[in-house]
């Protein structure tokens, strides 16, 4: 569906996206994780066919984004990361216009947003103007929008951000089940627990590079432990830094990460870890023993977290 080599996105001087190769398969949910400023939209611009390649090669549907953008856009469909929607109109004719645009017969656009409303149970709010809505609602009405002209595939920017758990779980199953009737999806996200969620395949982006790529649970077990031990320290220790309390627990797991707040302990079993600080006379202040995500890859690989 998608094929990237050597794919590059320049602004003036600056390099956002700086060669990055990308595959993506039909039917398949891939994912672009990494935090603000990795060049994730910049890619997703490029891959929609609106922003114009710099350097390397890109085919989307089999075709050349920089002379068959129209028809590469006719088989897409976007959810950008801001809302687009015309917030003075109501929701059924935010669906309409947008189809009518896509050049889909009156008739059939009525009956196409009557089932995508239907999908994002949004039907009871057909009538009801779109800056009533809340958030969450917007994102689905946004998705219900991008389904109009039956995509074969769908990008979504940041799908969930600015979200309230429930609306994001809400989200999480309408796209899963969307993937399930066939569309492949593309996402950008910099939440680790969607990317788990969502994507069959990632690839962890960060100052427009690739720096790993893999499934989700794949991605773990090659760069992380399967649990992770967090260890907060009281500010009566202040005098003992982090890096103090890391020396003494260096040795417990295959290896530590030292943040501002905590020391992070690696290794297969954390009970192990929280056993063997007490026999030492470490005292933390708190306690937690939790299985690796993908902020522990990020971190493993990049040194920083995800929200830095
Ligand atoms: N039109 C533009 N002109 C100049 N610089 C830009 C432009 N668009 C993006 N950038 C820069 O390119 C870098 C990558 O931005 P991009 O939006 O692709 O990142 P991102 O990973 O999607 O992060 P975010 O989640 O914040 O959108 C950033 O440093 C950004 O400031």
């Amino acid at each position: 569906m998608i094929e990237a080599r050597g794919l590059r996105k320049r602004f003036g001087d600056f390099e956002a996206v700086r060669g990055i190769d990308v595959a993506v398969r039909r039917g398949e949910a891939f994912g672009f994780l990494g935090p603000n400023g990795a060049g994730k939209s910049s890619t997703m611009r490029m891959i929609a066919a609106v922003s114009p390649v710099s350097g390397g090669e890109l085919r989307i549907l089999g075709r050349d984004p920089a002379t068959e953008g129209p028809a590469i856009r006719g088989r897409l469909g976007v959810c950008p990361q801001e809302d687009t929607l015309d917030i003075e109109l109501n929701v059924f004719d935010n669906l309409f216009i947008y189809g009518r645009y896509f050049g889909i017969p009156a008739a059939d656009v009525r009956e196409r947003a009557a089932e995508l409303l239907e999908f994002v149970q949004l039907t009871e709010k057909a009538k009801v103007k779109v800056e009533e809505l809340s958030g969450g609602m917007k994102r689905r009405l946004t998705i219900a929008r991008s389904l109009i002209n039956r995509p074969d595939l769908l990008l979504l920017d940041e799908p969930t951000t600015g979200l309230d758990p429930q609306a994001r779980h809400l989200l999480w199953d309408k796209l899963f089940r969307l993937k399930q009737t066939g569309v492949t999806l593309v996402i950008t996200t910099h939440y680790m627990d969607e990317a788990e969620q969502l994507c069959d395949r990632l690839v962890v982006m960060d100052k427009g590079v690739i720096v790993a790529e893999g499934s989700p649970l794949g991605l773990i077990q090659q760069h992380s432990t399967r649990e992770v031990t967090e260890l907060r320290f009281g500010v009566a220790d202040e005098g003992e830094s982090h890096e103090g309390h890391a020396e003494k627990v260096a040795d417990l797991g295959e290896r530590v990460e030292v943040l501002p707040d905590r020391l992070l302990v690696y290794s297969e079993d954390g009970d192990e870890v929280v056993a063997k600080v007490h026999e030492r006379g470490l005292e933390p202040v708190a306690v937690l023993v939790r299985r690796s995500t993908l902020e522990d890859v990020f971190l493993h690989l990049t040194g920083r977290t995800l929200v830095d």
